[in-house]
């Protein structure tokens, strides 16, 4: 997966994700209607919304850029229908020739994180049969519980040749609180960095390591150091837009291959259209707006790689 990931960054020319976390706050009024009139004012109802939200946005970007990631936590808020609309919407891009990157954070003890692997990347067991569960392509790993909690997550990429992204240096504003924490002289986040390249190193496909690793985009000098501890690594890249980084925050995350990194914006797209810079398009093209702000976002980031 991780070489189609590249050659997909390749072909869209974009290093770009697009988040899929909807709000519903962002979610226009005609689309809430529609299924409120049908479920009612109900989880089912408010799980319809966002997937008919969603299913607009990667009708509209699907041809931009090569990966989405559904962020779990906006749809398990609605319960099961929430984790319905999740499913459907892993399966929709998936149907539409994205990448899925399944945003859920995950890692416990190694009994736990096998179960936690098993649901979203391979399969499940039911007697003689199995079953995939999720089946996201790659998703995000939760390292702070040690290697036991990752090593089940690896197991089962190298079996359904998919991939995972570990937390290195989270792009929020408190994430130094334990992250940045100096262990033998050195940041925690480093020593983490450099179990990413470890976990990875067996892990390879043709020119990077189906073990990545998650940079926020607001850590610009950090990433630059993380760049060199795991250059084999790919990284993630959240914190562009909503959070304030740009484009010139990202140039150090890129290997001199131009490669080795992919940029998420999830707000500054989905919900671009209650942006001023967007507004014209209205409500009910909302998933227009979202188009042009991926083509900004991939001017803004070839620009920022051309400049340096
Ligand atoms: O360090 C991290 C890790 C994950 N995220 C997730 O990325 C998106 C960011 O959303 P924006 O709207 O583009 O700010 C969201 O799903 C986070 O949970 C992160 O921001 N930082």
């Amino acid at each position: 997966m991780i070489n189609k990931l590249i050659t997909r960054i390749k072909e869209t020319n974009a290093p770009i994700v697009v988040g899929l976390d909807p709000m519903m706050k962002f979610v226009p009024e005609y689309i809430k209607k529609a299924a409120f009139t049908e479920y009612g004012e109900t989880l089912e109802g408010a799980a319809e919304a966002i997937w008919q939200y969603n299913k607009g946005i990667v009708d509209a970007i699907y041809d931009l850029v090569p990966a989405v990631k559904p962020q779990v936590a906006m749809y398990e808020q609605f319960g099961i229908p929430g984790m319905v609309a999740f499913k459907k919407t892993v399966d929709y891009c998936k149907e539409k020739g994205l990448i899925v990157i399944g945003d859920i954070k995950r890692g416990d003890i190694g009994s736990t994180s096998e179960a936690y692997a098993v649901g979203h990347l391979g399969k499940v067991q039911v007697g003689s049969k199995s079953y995939y569960g999720f089946d996201e392509d790659f998703v995000t790993v939760n390292p702070y519980l040690g290697s036991d909690g990752v090593n089940p997550f690896v197991k089962i990429c190298k079996e359904e040749k998919k991939g995972i992204f570990v937390l290195v240096k989270t792009s929020n504003p408190s994430s130094g609180e334990f992250q940045d924490q100096l262990v033998n002289g050195r940041p925690l986040y480093e020593l983490v960095g450099e179990k990413v390249a470890a976990w990875g190193a067996d892990c390879m496909g043709d020119s990077y390591s189906y073990v990545g690793a998650v940079v926020g985009a607001t850590y610009p000098e950090q990433g630059k150091v993380l760049r060199k501890v795991m250059p084999k690594a790919f990284i993630l890249v959240p914190g562009y837009g909503a959070q304030g980084g740009k484009g010139a925050d990202l140039v150090h995350f890129f290997n001199e291959d131009g490669l080795g990194a992919i940029i998420n914006s999830s707000r500054g797209i989905i919900a671009a259209y209650q942006q001023e810079k967007y507004a014209q398009f209205g409500e009910q093209n909302y998933a227009d707006a979202s188009r042009a702000a991926v083509l900004d976002m991939r001017e803004d980031i070839a620009q920022a790689l051309a400049a340096r």
